[in-house]
């Protein structure tokens, strides 16, 4: 596939929560096989961006193209089978059950179940569940082969860096085209957010034909592992480039740095 391809189209994307503009009127083109990042003051409506390109909020004017096709008023579900998956903001696992089951919870739309093929296709069930144990172990085991040994672990008691490892397999698990990162380094320390940045530009590297729109407010993180950024303010485009041009650009300075 082409990286100059546009996999993602937005036209005039807006949402309003009452009286509040989130999103203002958005433009943006996601090129296919990039690592985009999405910056601005808090507010500013990146959250928001995510939540109606999923299906999670409806827009109230605007477009959403995934390759061609205009999925601005699908719902989550159907967003998700055609390929588009994220993480949040703040950590939504299970914390009893285990990495395993946490991780092929992702894998909802490709699970053959049913209570007539489980109660009586026993040898099918077995097999799609060694499928999906061999698949997890595989994913996590990019990020670190500890947890792909330890997969039956309940999730509870492991440290926040294994849980967004966790989380990202998860969103990885039905091969996404579109990976959305809401901010995947709260929580953590200054090193594990960079030890998390090396797993996403090796997940990168492994896995083909995979976009990534990332959320981020460290801005190292995002001087390191975009190719391109987008900078919204009061849920507008101010600016966009590489991360050097809209970092030294004066009016994202002065709205997100705080610089006069
Ligand atoms: N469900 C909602 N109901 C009402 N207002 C909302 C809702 N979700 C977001 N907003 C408002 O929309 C605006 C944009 O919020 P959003 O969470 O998208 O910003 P953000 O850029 O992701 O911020 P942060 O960096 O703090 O996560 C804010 O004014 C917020 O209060």
């Amino acid at each position: 596939m082409e990286a100059t391809q546009s996999l993602l189209s937005i036209k005039g994307l807006s949402k309003n929560f009452g009286g509040v503009r989130a999103l203002d009127g958005l433009d943006l083109e996601v090129r296919r096989n990039r690592i985009m990042g999405l910056i601005g003051p808090n507010g500013s409506g990146k959250t928001t961006f995510f939540n109606v390109v999923t299906g999670i909020y409806p827009a109230s004017a605007g477009s959403v193209v995934l390759e061609g096709e205009d999925i601005t008023s699908f719902s989550p579900q159907r967003v998700y089978r055609r390929g588009v998956a994220r993480t949040f903001q703040r950590s939504r696992l299970l914390l009893p059950l285990s990495i395993l089951d946490n991780i092929t919870l992702g894998d909802h739309s490709r699970v053959n179940n049913g209570l007539m093929f489980n109660l009586f296709r026993r040898k099918a069930l077995t097999r799609e569940f060694e499928r999906s144990l061999e698949k997890a172990r595989e994913l996590i085991g990019i990020f670190d082969p500890e947890l792909a040994s330890n997969i039956f672990d309940p999730v509870e008691t492991l440290p926040m860096i294994s849980r967004r490892r966790i989380e990202i397999c998860r969103a990885l698990i039905g091969h996404p085209k579109l990976l959305l990162l809401d901010e995947p380094s709260a929580g953590m320390t200054h090193d594990e957010t960079f030890r998390l940045i090396d797993d996403i530009l090796e997940i990168k590297e492994k896995i083909e034909d995979l976009t990534i729109i990332i959320i981020e407010h460290e801005m190292t993180v995002m001087e390191r592992i975009t190719d391109h950024c987008a900078v919204l303010n009061f849920g507008e485009k101010i600016c966009e480039g590489s991360y050097q041009e809209v970092a030294g650009d004066p009016q994202v300075q002065e709205a997100y740095l705080g610089v006069d």
